[in-house]
Order: C-alpha cells, then sequence, then structure tokens
C-alpha cells in the first residue's frame, strides 16, 4: 500500500517499548498460555487454525491492509472477491466444513455469499428431503448456484405467522405461485439477495384448497442463471446503505404471481400431494423454524468469540497504554526511572475491562454446550424423536438474547476503554462493532426472543406435575423445584471469601430466578395480569434463567469429571492446576460481577442481605487483583492473531504507536491535491454555477 506521508525513520516510541510492556506483563503468568489455549480449542482444531491461518495471511487477495480506507462499493467488491477466494482455497485444500467455517472466521467479513452458507445450505440441509437435496444441495455446496433466506417482509420480521407472501398449490399444473399481495408482503433484509444470490428460500404462506396453513419454506430461483437479470415477475434490489453489515448486499423482492414447481416446497417434515393439494401436517407444528434455531445456537457461540476479541485488543493496548504517574505505586523501570502508569494498572480500568475477559470465557463454555445440545438434538430428531426441542428452542431463544446484548454492551465499553484511539478505525472496533450489531436483532428480536423463554418456563411452573416431571428432565429448569420448596431460605454468605463458593453461587442465581418466575406466575394467575402488562417481568425472568445457566455451566466445566465423559480439552484443564486457579477467578468474576450488576433483583427476593452485597463487593475487587497478573495471558490465551484483529492497538507485539502512525500515512486523503481557496471558482460544476 502506498504511503502519502514519510515519516521519519529515527523516531521510536519513549521507553518502555510498546513490545517490553507486554513481555513484562506476559512473564507474570501465573499459568502456561499454550496449555490453556489447547484447553479451549483441541490439538486437532488449533493444527488446523494455525495451517489455515498460514494459507489466508499470505494470499494477496486476502490482505486486509487496505480496507479500513475503503468506500462502500468498494468494500462490497472486496466482499465479494474475497468470498470467490475462499472457496478456490477451499477446493484447492480440500476444506472440511469446520475448516470452511475457521477461514471465514479469520476473514471476519460478511459477504455476498456469507447467508448462502449460514442460512440457505442449512435451510435445505435441515428441511429438505433426501429428493431436494440432490437437486439444490449438492450444486449449492459446490456454490454452483446461490441462494439467500428470504423471510422477513417490509411490514413483519419478528412476527413470523404475520408474513404476507402467498404461495398457493395450483392442481392443474402441479405448482406452487407465489405473490406479494401488498407493499408491506415485500421480501427485506435478506442477505446476499440485492445483488448477488440467483436462488433464494423464501418464506411464504402455504395456501393449499382455500385453506391457509401458515409460513412454509419455498426454493425460487430468482435470476438467471446466464445473464443474472431477475427472471419474470421478479423485482429486486439492494435495500441501500446501512449501520454496518455493508459488505453484504441485503436485497428487496417482489413477486408478481411466480410459478415454481410443487417439488421445490421443502417437505421433509410437511407435504402437499400431488393432485388433491391434501396436507401433511409436520410431527411438530415449528419445525419450519427449525433454521433460526440453529443460527441462533451459533449466534451464542459467536458471542463469546466477539467478547474474546474486544477484550483482546483493550487488554493488549491498555497494557501499553500509559497515563499520569500513580505517585503512591509509580512504575518503575529496572533501571530506576519513574515512568507514567500503564492504564491497566488502574483498578477502574481493571473493573471495565475484567470482566469481559470473564464473560468471554463463561460464554465460550456455555457455547460448546450448547453446540453440543444442538447436536443431540439433531441426532435424536433424525430418529423422529423432537422431544428436545421445546428445550433447545427457550434455551437458545434467551441465551442468544442474552449473549449477544452482554457482546454488544462489551464491546463498546471496550472501545471507550482505549479512549480516543478506540474512536479510529485502526482500534479494529469500528466494523466489528457495526456488523456484530444486528445480532441483538436478526434470528429474533433480543426483547421479543426473551418472551419464548420466560413462557417455557412460566408454563412449565403452572404445570406444577408437568413440571416437576420436566425439570427431572429438562437440562435447564431443575433448579427451580430445590428453591422454590423452600422460599424462606437465606444467603449463608457471612465473609467475602465465601462469595468463592460454587455452590452458594448456584443458589443465588437459583433463588433469584426461581423468586422472578413464581412472583410472576403469582401475577398471572391470581391477580389477572395480562401478558403485555408483564412483559418487563417476563424479561427479567429469561434473563435471570440464563444468567443461572452460564454461572451454572462454568462452573459446570471446572468441577472434576469422570475421566470417560472427558474429551481432550476438558482433561487439559483438569491435569493442570495452574489452569483451574485461574479460570477459578476467571469464573468467580463472572459469577459476582454479574450478581453486582443486577443486584437489586437479588436483594428484592430477599435472599441476600445489604450487608452480604457489601461483602460481595469486597471480593469483586478481590477477583480483580486474582487476575490482575494473568490478564495478558488471558486474552493471548484465546490465540486471535493479529491478521483476525487487524487493530493497531491490539497487536501481540504491542507496537500500537508504529502502527498508527505507519496506518495513517496511507491515508488517501493525504495523497490528494486540494484547492482551499474559498473563492476558488473550480469548487462547482458549471451546471451548478448556472444555478447560483
Ligand atoms: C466446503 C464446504 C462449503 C460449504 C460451506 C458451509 C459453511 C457453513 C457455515 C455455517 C456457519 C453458520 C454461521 C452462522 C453465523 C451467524 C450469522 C447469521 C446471519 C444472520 C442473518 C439474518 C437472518 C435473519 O434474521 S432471518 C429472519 C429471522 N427471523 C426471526 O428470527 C423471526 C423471529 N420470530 C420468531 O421466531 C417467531 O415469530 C416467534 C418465535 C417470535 C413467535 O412464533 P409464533 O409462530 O407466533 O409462535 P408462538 O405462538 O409464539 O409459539 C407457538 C409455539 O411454538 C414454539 N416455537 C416458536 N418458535 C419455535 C422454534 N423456532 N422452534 C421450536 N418451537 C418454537 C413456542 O415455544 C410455542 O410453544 P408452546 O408454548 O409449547 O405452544
Ligand atoms: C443486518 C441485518 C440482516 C438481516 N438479514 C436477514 C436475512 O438474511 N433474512 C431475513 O429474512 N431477515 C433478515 N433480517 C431481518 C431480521 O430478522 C428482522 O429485522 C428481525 O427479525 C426483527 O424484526 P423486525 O425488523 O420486524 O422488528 P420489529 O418486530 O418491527 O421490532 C421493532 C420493535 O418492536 C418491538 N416489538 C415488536 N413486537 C413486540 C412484542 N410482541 N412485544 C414486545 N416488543 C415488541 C421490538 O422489540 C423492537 O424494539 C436482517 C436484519 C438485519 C438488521
Amino acid at each position: 500500500m502506498t504511503s502519502y506521508i514519510k515519516i521519519p525513520s529515527h523516531l521510536t516510541p519513549s521507553d518502555p517499548q510498546g513490545s517490553e510492556l507486554l513481555a513484562r506483563e506476559r512473564s507474570k503468568a501465573t499459568f502456561d498460555v499454550n496449555e490453556l489455549t489447547l484447553a479451549l480449542y483441541g490439538s486437532e482444531e488449533l493444527s488446523r487454525f494455525k495451517k489455515i491461518l498460514k494459507i489466508l495471511e499470505s494470499d494477496p487477495i486476502l490482505d486486509k491492509s487496505n480496507i479500513y480506507y475503503m468506500g462502500r462499493t468498494e468494500l462490497f467488491k472486496y466482499a465479494l472477491r474475497k468470498d470467490k477466494r475462499i472457496i478456490q482455497l477451499a477446493a484447492t485444500h480440500k476444506w472440511n466444513v469446520d475448516e470452511f467455517k475457521i477461514a471465514s472466521r479469520l476473514v471476519d467479513m460478511s459477504g455476498p455469499y456469507s447467508i448462502h452458507q449460514s442460512m440457505f445450505l442449512p435451510t435445505i440441509l435441515g428441511q429438505g428431503t433426501e429428493e431436494q437435496k440432490r437437486k439444490f444441495l449438492n450444486p449449492a455446496i459446490r456454490h454452483e448456484i446461490i441462494g439467500c433466506y428470504a423471510q422477513t417482509e417490509l411490514g413483519h420480521g419478528s412476527n413470523v405467522q404475520g408474513l404476507e407472501t402467498t404461495s398457493t398449490y395450483i392442481p392443474e399444473t402441479d405448482e406452487f405461485e407465489i405473490h406479494t399481495p401488498h407493499l408491506t408482503a415485500a421480501k427485506w433484509w435478506a442477505g446476499g439477495l440485492g445483488r448477488t444470490a440467483n436462488h433464494s428460500v423464501v418464506m411464504a404462506r402455504l395456501i393449499t384448497n382455500g385453506q391457509d396453513k401458515g409460513p412454509h419454506p419455498f426454493i425460487v430461483q430468482i435470476r438467471d442463471l446466464t445473464t443474472h437479470e431477475p427472471l419474470p415477475g421478479i423485482t429486486i434490489g439492494d435495500i441501500g446503505p446501512k449501520f454496518g453489515f455493508n459488505t453484504t448486499d441485503n436485497g428487496f423482492m417482489l413477486f408478481d404471481h411466480v410459478r415454481i414447481p410443487r417439488f421445490n416446497m421443502l417437505s421433509k417434515f410437511s407435504k402437499v400431494t400431488k393432485g388433491t393439494g391434501e396436507y401433511k401436517n409436520p410431527p411438530n407444528e415449528k419445525l419450519s423454524y427449525g433454521t433460526m434455531v440453529f443460527v441462533r445456537s451459533v449466534i451464542i457461540f459467536n458471542a463469546g468469540l466477539a467478547l474474546a476479541r474486544a477484550a483482546t485488543i483493550s487488554v493488549r493496548y491498555s497494557a501499553v497504554r500509559r497515563q499520569f504517574v500513580d505517585k503512591e505505586n509509580p512504575m518503575i523501570l529496572p533501571n530506576g526511572q519513574v515512568v507514567e502508569t500503564a492504564v491497566l494498572d488502574y483498578t477502574m480500568q481493571q473493573y471495565r475491562l475484567f470482566p469481559v475477559i470473564a464473560q468471554a470465557y463463561a460464554i465460550y463454555f456455555t457455547g460448546e454446550i450448547i453446540t453440543n445440545l444442538y447436536k443431540q438434538y439433531i441426532d435424536q430428531s433424525s430418529r423422529g424423536d423432537f422431544s428436545l426441542l421445546a428445550d433447545l428452542h427457550a434455551s437458545t431463544s434467551g441465551l442468544k438474547s442474552l449473549t449477544s446484548d452482554i457482546a454488544v454492551d462489551s464491546i463498546e465499553d471496550c472501545r471507550r476503554s482505549c479512549g480516543g484511539h478506540g474512536y479510529s478505525n485502526f482500534s479494529g472496533f469500528t466494523r466489528f462493532y457495526q456488523d456484530y450489531l444486528p445480532n441483538t436483532t436478526w434470528e429474533g428480536d433480543n426483547y421479543i426472543l426473551t418472551q419464548q423463554t420466560a413462557r417455557y418456563i412460566i408454563h412449565s411452573k403452572q404445570q406444577s406435575e408437568e413440571f416437576s416431571l420436566r425439570s427431572n428432565e429438562s437440562p435447564t429448569i431443575f433448579y427451580m423445584l430445590r428453591y422454590l420448596s423452600n422460599p424462606s431460605q437465606k444467603c449463608t454468605v457471612i465473609s467475602p471469601s465465601d462469595f468463592k463458593n460454587p455452590e452458594v453461587q448456584l443458589a443465588i442465581y437459583g433463588y433469584r430466578a426461581a423468586y422472578l418466575i413464581a412472583r410472576a406466575v403469582d401475577q398471572i394467575d391470581n391477580h389477572k395480569k395480562s401478558w403485555n402488562s408483564m412483559l418487563v417481568e417476563i424479561n427479567r425472568i429469561s434473563r435471570a434463567h440464563c444468567q443461572y445457566i452460564l454461572v451454572h455451566n462454568f462452573i459446570l466445566t471446572l468441577q472434576p469429571q469422570t475421566s470417560d465423559s472427558m474429551n481432550e480439552k476438558r482433561r487439559i484443564l483438569h491435569n493442570s492446576p495452574s489452569l483451574k486457579t485461574v479460570l477459578t477467578s476467571v469464573c468467580n468474576l463472572f459469577a459476582l460481577h454479574t450478581m453486582e450488576k443486577n443486584l437489586s433483583e437479588f436483594l428484592e427476593s430477599g435472599y441476600l442481605s445489604p450487608k452480604q452485597s457489601e461483602m460481595l463487593r469486597v471480593q469483586i475487587s478481590e477477583s480483580l487483583n486474582e487476575i490482575r497478573p494473568n490478564a495478558v495471558a488471558l486474552v493471548d490465551a484465546f490465540y486471535l492473531p493479529d491478521y483476525l484483529l487487524n487493530s493497531a492497538l491490539g497487536r501481540y507485539d504491542g507496537k500500537v504507536y508504529e502502527t498508527m502512525i505507519e496506518w495513517a500515512s496511507k491515508e488517501p486523503l493525504n495523497g490528494i491535491t486540494l484547492d482551499i481557496n474559498p473563492y476558488s471558482e473550480k469548487l462547482f460544476r458549471n451546471d451548478v454555477k448556472a444555478k447560483i
């Protein structure tokens, strides 16, 4: 890339250098970073990760050095090129789906093919018959056809039952007719639809024999495979500039009585019979919503990665950035020189950043557990057993909502913790934050999804017989019986360090969730409160329940397990006392900091007393001290390479200032000739001049 300004090469940052500061931090760690990385990824995934990183880093098409200076159209073209390149590399190196996912994660830019991979393929895989998979899935995997997922409409997104696009069965020709009856039925937002896709999953109301069977998925070819023009009767466009996600062409689409073969209704679960138009019910009504459950589970895992990334940038930068001399405890170099204090040493900075490290680990572990639960569901459902679906839907909905909310808030907190440089694109936060933001809205708005979780829990509580039955089976609500059976219990903490006891933590979280649930049920059942009037409480219930799950899963991950049930990752963790010690501090911080942030609910239930809440704060401060020497090592363990971070502030080598000035010198604005004379005639084009 061209440098437009020559920077004097003899200048270096004042001592100590960033690399020296980070090296010092790393030397303080009480555990082996490589060991923790292995415990997070496992040896197989880590070696694949390293192999793929090497390929991507050295590929000129996937070079990221220019992207901070690009406008939307240029960025979109870059994203298209990089999407094509990943597909070519996947073919050359024979990557499997997991390797493809690693590459996409490292290249880190949504693109025109992203929704093809994340929603179009999974929908056909999950909802298509074997014949449909042969026809659509195989060419789609080879990217011979490119698809999108068009569910949301201009007038409806959250309310899937309210979708207006129709798909009417025509027995005479054995076809469906897809139609947009109103402007509000225009498909809107579908990623990849605007300029790229030639096929789409279209969620439309199935009408057969005059009966409306509600939204179902259909495969519709939308563009000509040779000319790439929209097919007759279909109007398509890009929806225009957005808050972020501008490397993807989100589109709109209108249908004017477009015919597709009956074969194109994805029919793994429900069918329409040739000629008679008879409708065969699915085994579970909500199976056509299956792609959303899958993507929500991925969003939970991704929230952990997003937090890890935000924490890595801000913790490393805070170790390099120095401001003021802390007179009571000055930073002294080996040569005796007193220097300004690293901002990471200020307790306020620690209080802002270390909980983000803890959130990343907590959500990462729950993400793994949910991914496994999803796999278990897929396995069982392939044998016709859908019993896990209700619980999976409830937990993925609430956790998707909670974890993406946490991530959005913490990414912004981390950005702000980097001061002014956090506002520069070179921080690595700008597009990362903008592109992460829609996770709180897509795949179900976060407030709406909490209603799904709370309703499942409330129903379970209302039907107490079924509740005790379900609570034995359900991995997510078993705690409630224990606390509901004895509502006058009190928290046993008598000194701050008692808060470190996992049993105590679980009891506090369990009691608070059970209390909120019981109170809401009382309001609904005995005071006849409407659902709408209870929405704020309902949101609280889902959050309380999901926070319990996060804490429970973290504790579970650290508990000794039988060696049979342990995979390689857990074995590494359990065989290393130093890893367990540091992660126990991280787990405590997560549980206690989250408690403090929601303190009013814990106090209100009467389980925790004001005196105990004071002790809680003392213990949080203690946990921050425990984590301090390991802060940089804990983020290093996430193993997020510079190629992914693309951040001047979060570089592994700490060369923050050298990179800032080098990247600034490449700003194209520095290279253009400007006429700054306010009276210059050249400012106006002739047509504009004529109007003056
Ligand atoms: C080399 C190989 C190359 C190949 C490469 C492959 C690479 C693969 C890579 C894959 C990687 C994946 C990565 C993913 C990354 C993530 C990026 C994602 C990008 C996403 C872009 C955005 C897309 C979208 O947003 S699509 C649109 C999403 N829309 C929504 O989510 C709408 C939200 N609304 C709803 O879901 C519903 O309307 C709802 C749930 C709010 C209400 O539904 P309802 O029908 O009105 O139902 P209700 O009356 O409330 O409930 C009735 C009953 O049904 C239960 N229920 C509801 N939903 C479900 C469900 N989904 N599943 C199961 N059960 C459900 C509900 O609980 C009720 O039950 P009962 O109470 O028992 O009656
Ligand atoms: C970047 C991006 C990419 C997307 N990609 C796709 C895609 O590829 N395919 C696709 O089909 N869709 C896509 N979407 C659409 C997305 O799924 C919807 O925007 C999302 O489901 C929210 O629906 P909505 O826009 O209708 O919000 P609305 O439901 O209109 O929400 C507006 C407000 O009303 C509140 N609200 C609504 N109903 C209730 C209620 N019952 N109780 C309480 N509060 C309520 C919500 O909380 C929210 O605050 C994408 C969206 C974005 C931003």
